[in-house]
């Protein structure tokens, strides 16, 4: 494969491996397996059941899986409703990066798409609740990553960008994984690096190898894998895939 002409200046590619559809009943071993595969981090998927329309795991998880995982970063994706109520906790547990959504602090518009509150958003971001959302999870030490869903325009997180640490790209609309990519959330990955050259900017749903060449020339450095490893006879091979469209 030719190496793929990836934005300049972006900063490393880094693999974070999603748990999501692991044999949650071998979590531990599957999570080690992932980190064994090469995987930078990994991505823990905590779903409430309102924002999306389905149910995983919370901080009780975390905090089983923190000492077994010495010095592996735990990525939080929190796909729920409040998610400030969950900074503490997720903290006390031993997440390392609490990546939240936007929507939850969106008026939701009346514009089609899915039922769930994770839906299409017309805009009137409360910034000020937002804003401390953010600034309760620095209080609490953790890295900061900012989300939208498919329907959210990226405009929407510009005004965040400089307090956050990473901005994550939904290229699924959340709740499921295994889901097909959606090349068409490339154009808000672009738009980010043409802005933010040095920004952490995360793609998220459906990311295969067969897909990460456009994530890349698009400006995405954070990529988050879940069925694509996780199902895979070989992940460090398909880990080496994915970041060997990055080599120049
Ligand atoms: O947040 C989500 C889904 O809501 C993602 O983290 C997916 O769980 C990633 O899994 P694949 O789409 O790669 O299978
Ligand atoms: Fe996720």
């Amino acid at each position: 494969m030719q190496p793929q002409q990836c934005q300049p200046h972006s900063p490393p590619v880094k693999v974070a491996a999603s748990i999501l559809n692991s044999d949650l009943a071998e979590l531990h071993s599957e999570c080690n397996r992932m980190i064994s595969a090469g995987s930078d981090f990994l991505h823990l998927d905590v779903m409430d059941g309102h924002f999306v329309p389905n149910l995983t795991f919370g901080h009780p998880v975390v905090q089983c899986l923190r000492p077994k995982l010495p010095g592996v970063l735990l990525e939080v994706h929190m796909m729920v409703s409040k998610p400030r109520q969950w900074v503490q906790p997720m903290a006390s547990a031993g997440a390392n990066q609490y990546t939240f959504h936007l929507e939850p602090f969106c008026q939701i518009g009346s514009t089609g798409g899915g039922s769930d509150s994770s839906s299409p958003v017309v805009g009137n971001v409360d910034t000020e609740a937002c804003s401390e959302c953010i600034r309760h999870i620095r209080e609490n030490r953790m890295r900061v990553g900012l989300g939208i869903s498919p329907d959210t325009p990226v405009h929407l997180v510009f005004p965040f960008v400089e307090s956050v640490d990473q901005i994550l790209v939904m290229t699924v609309h959340p709740g499921f994984g295994g889901q097909s990519f959606m090349s068409d959330m490339m154009p808000k990955v672009k738009s980010l690096r043409d802005r933010y050259a040095t920004l952490d900017i995360e793609v998220d749903g459906g990311v295969t190898p067969d897909n990460v060449a456009q994530c890349a020339s698009a400006g995405a450095n954070v990529l988050v894998s879940g069925t694509a490893l996780i199902k895979s006879p070989d992940p460090a091979a398909v880990v080496a895939r994915l970041k060997s469209v990055y080599k120049s």
